[in-house]
């Protein structure tokens, strides 16, 4: 083939006259055309398979196959469908011209033609052929757009009732374009009743007034599924009137399926598939409303596990969220319908209970959420014995607004825990006077802490030996402004119970750990500063980190600092106990047991965690006067002899207490006696003086003891009998 001509449209004429087709050649070819040549119906078939030209010309009468049959089996062919096809019939043939269309023909020519106008009508034929093969290529790709989108669109032209539908709109609808209208009154049939006056409205608007519209609705198929879509709708005016309505429907089931499944663990939790605190305001204001118009009474129940954090920290997490579970599907067991249970988090639950009437109700209704608690819960082969506090509050007494109500359930809460557990309390006006003054306390205390407010008094402690000051004892205070002076006893335990112990607890032993080495520097170079650890701190903080950083600051030698802890630091977690005290060991610091005797009193403890000191408690000192008391003391003197450990007496306030340390070789008093805590200036003072106890106040002669000791290593403190 020529490679000027190769781009030339190519028409096939299929003609069994040899005249005929050269005029077409002649006629064609000058115009721009390439032709190909067929002598019958068979080989223009080959000719079109072969060569795949852009238009036919076809003979009508034609030996063996006719123009008709060759035009009908052409269309049968791939890529023949589209193709243009003109017949050429004898003049005035009507009967021809409609077999020719009725065959597939797109157009007909008469003999004799005028040959000169063929082609332009070829031309015109085949620019014609290529904007149909361009609208049926983009409403195909609109088509599957659409239904990649789920968005069917529909056409209605104003004053007719019939419309325009694209396949996705049925596909959506579930109806058959073959079978089904495409008209208005088959998609509203479509929409649930209670649905249709909007969509009707806003149909009508658009109709009337142009108001454009987007509606979401459900739809319901023909096979009763349901759907929801949305809907938009717009008019299109010509000369102020609307001519054309036009919209789409798109199909937006599967997002409400994402939208329910996100609101419904937006207000669930996920553990226990209970409503959570989100849906739980929603009920009580709910619930308040009800309440208000019926003038009735609401019931909202605050539960809390007792010790559950006892279970997690010894079972492991995932008893505890059995454990949960099993509480959930218990309480969901005895409430009744119409009662909200929720989980706020943690161990806490809450149970809202309408339209209870009298408080005897109210009780009766708390005793039996008590009794669920009865049997125990076995959680993966663990049989557990929970117990629950409540706190009860009651609309309107209790608040008339859904936070309101929780936090005077809480309040009723806190008061139940503090009578001893497993107890239900009713909020009372006390109770919250108590809740707000502890919220208050909270508050100040954060910004005691950023606000310097808080001060370190020390305490000497006195060698019974020497009579010198040996060490001090750090004692925090919080010098609160317009109030005074506050004793640590007053918050130390909302500092443990809020977390902020652990910046207290930091601030408090590089404190001391700085005076320690001013001390030291200014000629008290033998001084041991004592610092308080409580059990809470030192299992909330890494200690031991801590006392490496306080040290490394303040340049004082770890063994000029003494760590005092109580028995309680040892009661739980008793593993990391044991660590962070080796680890404090080593470092080389003094270990010192706080008020022993107190406590479980236990000599394996003194032994195993190998205590430097042991401190007796203020209670014992109090009681050396009587037989009992002095029995006592002495036992715990005897017993931290024989393990080597050094003995400080607390709350040394007579001079008879001290007579009584003094005979038992008791080795170091601390008390009122000698000195009460003092600010780090007059502490200053007092060291500069080199104040001391009197010789006469000091030890005198050895003493004999015996030490009462029981089986399994406990220290029996029984008088002991004088020797
Ligand atoms: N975790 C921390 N606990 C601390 C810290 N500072 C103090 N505390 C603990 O608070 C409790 C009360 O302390 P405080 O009110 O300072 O009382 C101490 C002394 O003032 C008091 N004391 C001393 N001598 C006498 C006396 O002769 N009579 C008498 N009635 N009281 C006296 O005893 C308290 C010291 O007790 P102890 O610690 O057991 O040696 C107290 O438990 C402190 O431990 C802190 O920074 N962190």
């Amino acid at each position: 083939m020529n490679e000027e001509t190769k781009d030339l449209p190519l028409v096939l004429i299929v003609d069994d006259d040899a005249m005929t087709r050269m005029l077409v050649v002649e006629a064609l070819e000058p115009e721009g055309f390439r032709v190909e040549e067929a002598a019958s119906g068979i080989e223009g078939i080959a000719a079109f398979q072969r060569r795949r030209p852009d238009a036919i010309l076809l003979d009508v009468s034609m030996p063996g196959m006719d123009g008709f049959e060759c035009c009908r089996r052409i269309r049968g062919l791939p890529d023949g469908e589209r193709i243009p096809i003109v017949v050429l019939t004898g003049n005035d043939d009507d009967e021809s011209i409609t077999c020719a269309f009725e065959a597939g023909a797109t157009d007909f020519v008469s003999k004799p033609m005028r040959w000169k106008l063929l082609g332009y009508r070829m031309r015109y034929l085949l620019r014609a052929s290529t904007v149909l093969e361009d609208l049926a290529r983009s409403k195909a790709s609109l088509a599957f757009a659409q239904e990649l989108a789920h968005v069917g669109s529909w056409e209605y032209r104003v004053g007719s009732t019939e419309g325009s539908w694209s396949p996705e709109l049925f596909r959506i609808l579930g109806l058959d374009p073959e079978t089904d209208p495409s008209n208005f009154n088959c998609l509203i049939q479509r929409v649930p009743e209670e649905e249709r006056p909007q969509l009707n409205h806003a149909f009508m608007n658009l109709h009337a007034a142009g108001l454009k519209f987007g509606l979401e609705h459900r739809i319901f198929r023909p096979d009763g599924s349901e759907r929801f879509v949305l809907q938009r709708a717009e008019a299109f005016c010509e000369q102020d009137r609307t001519v054309v309505l036009r919209g789409t429907l798109q199909d937006i089931t599967e997002r409400k399926m994402h939208e329910a499944q996100i609101e419904y663990l937006a207000n669930h939790d996920a553990l226990t598939d209970l409503p959570n605190r989100n849906l739980l305001s929603d009920r009580i204001a709910q619930s308040i409303a009800q309440a208000h118009r019926a003038v009735q009474r609401l019931v909202v129940m605050l539960l809390d596990l007792d010790r559950f954090k006892f279970i997690n920290d010894n079972f492991g997490h995932p008893v505890g969220d059995g454990l949960l579970q099993a509480v959930a599907a218990r309480l969901k067991g005895a409430v009744r319908e119409g009662d909200t249970l929720a989980r706020l988090g943690g161990d806490e639950f809450v149970i809202v209970m309408p339209a209870l009437t009298s408080t005897e109700n109210v009780e009766l209704a708390a005793r039996k959420v008590l009794d669920v608690f009865s049997l125990p819960f076995v959680v993966e082969g663990h049989e557990l014995h929970v117990t629950t506090s409540i706190g009860v509050s009651v609309y309107p007494e209790g608040g008339t607004r859904s936070e309101m109500l929780l936090k005077t359930a809480d309040a009723a809460l806190y008061s139940a825990k503090d009578s001893g557990r497993n107890c239900y309390q009713i909020y009372t006006c006390a109770m919250g006077v108590q809740v707000e003054e502890q919220a208050e306390l909270i508050n100040a205390l954060h910004q005691a802490i950023v606000q310097h407010e808080l001060e370190l008094y020390y305490q000497p402690k006195v060698d019974l030996g020497s009579g010198r000051v040996s060490g001090l004892e750090a004692l925090l205070r919080w010098r609160r402004p317009g109030i005074g002076l506050i004793p640590p006893d007053s918050f130390i335990p909302l500092a443990e119970e809020t977390g902020l112990i652990i910046p207290i607890g930091e601030w408090v032993l590089r404190t001391a750990c700085a005076q320690a080495k001013a001390w030291h520097d200014a000629g008290h170079p033998d001084l041991i500063m004592a610092v308080n650890v409580s059990a809470r701190q030192f299992r909330q903080q890494n200690v031991p980190q801590l006392v490496l950083s306080a040290l490394a600051e303040s340049g004082l030698a770890a063994r000029y600092l003494e760590l005092e802890l109580t028995e309680s630091v040892l009661m739980r977690d008793r593993e990391t106990a044991v660590k962070a005290l080796r680890q404090l060991k080593e470092i080389g610091v003094v270990l010192a047991l706080d008020d022993f005797g107190t406590g479980y009193s236990s000599l394996s403890y003194l032994k195993e965690f190998s205590f430097d000191v042991v401190k007796i408690d203020r209670s014992f000192i109090c009681d050396v006067t009587t037989d009992d008391g002095a029995s006592l003391a002495r036992s715990i003197i005897a017993m931290a002899e024989s393990l080597h450990m050094t003995t400080v007496a607390e709350g040394v306030e007579t001079e008879g207490q001290l007579n009584f340390l003094n005979t038992n070789r008791c080795d170091t008093m601390q008390g009122y006696y000698f000195s009460r805590p003092l600010p780090a200036n007059e502490m200053s003072a007092l060291l500069g003086a080199g104040t001391r106890l009197p010789a006469d106040s000091c030890r005198r002669a050895p003493m004999r003891h015996t030490l009462a000791l029981a089986g399994n290593d406990e220290v029996k403190l029984l008088p002991e009998t004088n020797t």
